[in-house]
């Protein structure tokens, strides 16, 4: 077990800080080298799998594409099952879609139907918190689908983009737990 000083300490050293990317006056969260560092990665996937515990979640959702290499791992070691909310057009099945804008352009993202419902209380896991957008859309998704929110978990919040007041009414007191604030 890492305590958190040092959990955050590590993971702090293992973020690539990326400027004018995608695009110029934005300052891009690298994680790729923390997912080359086991140690790092198994940090995180530890830290996340006990927030789904503390949350009491049945799922985890992963949004595309960075938040399924963090709640697939997640949701394993948590032993629950791992639902993803992919980008519109991906999924096969019988889907509901939900559009929303984030720090650079706009995105509309979809889950399967038959994933969620009402005996469900789900996690939703990502890298970054910047705007709001995608987490927003995420939950509503899983409201409209029957399910209950058991909250929001993300490696990084960027504080200053106000993603976290934004969120307040769509998670209705549920828990956002962001590992690392900037
Ligand atoms: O809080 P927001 O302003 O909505 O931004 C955060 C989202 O943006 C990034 O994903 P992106 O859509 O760039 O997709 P990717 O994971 O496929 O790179 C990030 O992984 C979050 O999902
Ligand atoms: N600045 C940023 N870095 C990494 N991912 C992001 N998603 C939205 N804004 C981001």
């Amino acid at each position: 077990m890492t305590d958190h000083a040092d959990l955050s300490a590590l993971l702090q050293s293992r973020i690539r800080d990326v400027a004018d990317y995608p695009e110029p006056g934005v300052m891009f969260k690298d994680i790729t080298p923390l997912l080359a560092d086991p140690k790092a990665f198994d940090a995180l996937t530890e830290a996340l799998a006990d927030v789904a515990h503390r949350a009491g979640a049945t799922k985890v959702v992963g949004l595309e594409a960075r938040g399924f290499i963090l709640g697939a791992p997640v949701a394993v070691r948590a032993g629950l099952g791992f639902i993803p909310v992919r980008k519109a057009g991906k999924l096969p099945g019988a889907t509901l879609s939900q559009s929303y804008d984030l720090e650079y352009g706009s995105a509309e993202i979809e889950v399967h139907a038959e994933d969620l419902g009402a005996e469900d209380r789900v996690l939703v896991v990502d890298d970054v918190l910047a705007t709001g957008g995608t987490a927003e859309a995420s939950l509503q998704l899983i409201r409209r689908a029957g399910a209950e929110v058991a909250g929001l978990a993300v490696l990084m919040e960027l504080g200053f983009l106000g993603g976290r007041a934004r969120l307040e009414p769509a998670l209705a007191g549920a828990p956002l737990e962001a590992l690392l604030t900037v």
